[in-house]
């Protein structure tokens, strides 16, 4: 039984009951508290219970429970006019994005004085995420190292493995680090290329004339510093696959080079006189849309239709959020059979603000954040202090549809590179000249952040 002196209980009515609901359930908003009717209508919802479910109030006040939260029990809310307490109770609790967490469930019922059950109340508080079996991991949803559940993710996996056998030029469009350059490698290893090589060039990385020389070679003597004759990577591609890696960032004389291999399956080395016959797939990806490119003057409309003969899309992870559970396990996984530590459980606000993140840098952030809880974190379970800062501000939880930076603080080389990013439009060259970086150092810093 709880005390409480005379002096609270005039405070209390100072305050009002409404309130003091409101105070207390804003203490414990790392759990859920509700009310609902004698009828199952959902009457108050705590904004702890706005960020576990990810539901607004707005979207649930007034509605009957079982619908709202889209719970199997279809009965009197969940048997507790029968039952009157259910204490701890072990819940799978199914956010709109797809994804389930561990909850255990306290309720109380309230009855009428003439014994009809009246309404209850209710709180569910996070149980720690356990990492799911290994085998329920691998088996079903990993297709040549690609994990994922996501329909639009099948789809494309469904293309690829039809496409595979054919001699197809493949067009991967998606954000950086939605796993442009891994579907190319399955695709690569499904063809019956696979045993020749996959090569990968980033067209966005290096400067027109060292593109040029790295794609198609270059002869001795053909500019100042080509000491020997160099193969490019048509040429060693030869048999295999090569990957054009952000392809709308070729210039547009190299696009008249590329066009030119594509149709006649030759070229010509920088500075050569005679052409090389190759017999190169091509798979090229951007995070454009071509179409757009072609629109602006600044791509070959020719070339995107022989690039994207077949078109694949990658969703970026906000998107496909039932996926970041699936893959934050399957990194944790992987650090746990190659480092000291062992990791078997996710805290409860920790899973919920990666659960709530925006993912910018998509599975390649999530696999650095990964790798940063190992590192700064010990003990067998990924805390909130395990995470990145970006984590643990306040607002995280709620930044989901937020810019990722605002103003002009500038905190560190990450948030510089990404504010630029932002202040460019997402236009890579700009970004870097914001910045007074070569195009190469930008990219290079933007990988390894994860942006
Ligand atoms: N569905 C997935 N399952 C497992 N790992 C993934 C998946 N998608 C991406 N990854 C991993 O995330 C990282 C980034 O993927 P990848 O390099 O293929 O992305 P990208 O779209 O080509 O990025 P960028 O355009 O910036 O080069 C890699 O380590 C890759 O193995």
């Amino acid at each position: 039984m709880s005390q409480s002196s005379p002096f609270f209980n005039r405070w209390l009515s100072q305050i009002g009951p409404d309130q003091v609901i409101t105070i207390l359930t804003d203490l414990v908003d790392a759990g859920a508290v509700f009310a609902v009717d004698a009828g199952g209508k959902i009457l108050f919802w705590s904004k702890g219970a706005e960020k576990l479910f990810g539901l607004s109030a707005e979207a649930v006040i007034g509605k009957v429970c079982t619908e709202a939260l889209n719970c199997d029990e279809g009965r009197d809310p969940c048997g507790l006019a029968e039952h009157g307490v259910i204490k701890d109770q072990l819940v799978k609790l199914r956010r709109p994005d797809g994804n389930t967490l561990n909850c255990y469930r306290t309720a109380r019922a309230f009855f009428a004085a003439d014994g009809q059950f009246a309404g209850a109340l209710e709180f569910l508080q996070p149980r720690a995420a356990t990492a799911p079996s290994a085998k329920s991991l691998t088996d079903s949803d990993s297709f040549h190292g690609i994990l994922s559940r996501d329909p639009t993710m099948q789809e494309a996996i469904k293309i690829i493995r039809n496409v595979a056998e054919t001699e197809a030029t493949v067009l991967i469009r998606g954000e950086s680090g939605t796993g442009k350059e891994l579907v190319a490698q399955a695709l690569h290893q499904e063809s019956s290329r696979s045993n020749k090589p996959f090569l990968a060039i980033n067209c966005a990385a290096l400067t027109p004339s060292l593109l040029e020389s790295e794609l198609f070679g270059h002869v001795k003597g053909a500019f100042t510093g080509a000491m020997r004759n160099h193969a490019g990577l048509f040429q060693r591609a030869n048999g295999g696959t090569l990957f054009l890696d952000e392809v709308a960032e070729l210039p547009l004389e190299l696009q008249a080079k590329l066009l030119r291999v594509l149709q006649e399956q030759s070229f010509i080395p920088v500075g050569a006189d005679a052409a090389i016959s190759v017999d190169v797939r091509i798979i090229a990806a951007t995070h454009r849309s071509l179409r757009e490119e072609v629109k602006a003057g600044r791509f070959r409309e020719d070339l995107m239709y022989r690039l994207r003969v077949v078109p694949v899309f990658l969703p970026p992870l906000r998107e496909r959020r039932q996926d970041v559970n699936l893959l934050l396990w399957q990194c944790i996984q992987q650090h746990n059979q190659h480092g000291p530590r062992h990791v078997d459980s996710i805290a409860p606000e920790a899973m919920r603000r990666l659960l709530d993140y925006r993912w910018p840098g998509n599975v390649r952030e999530l696999k650095n954040v990964v790798e940063y809880a190992f590192a700064v974190g010990r003990g067998n379970e990924i805390t909130l202090d395990d995470l990145p800062p970006e984590f643990r501000e306040p607002a995280a939880a709620h930044r989901t549809d937020l810019p990722l930076f605002t103003g002009n603080r500038r905190v560190n080389e990450a948030d510089s590179i990404r504010e630029a990013l932002q202040t460019a439009g997402g236009h890579l060259e700009t970004a870097a000249d914001l910045l007074g970086m070569s195009r190469a150092t930008f990219w290079r810093k933007r990988k390894k952040y994860g942006l």
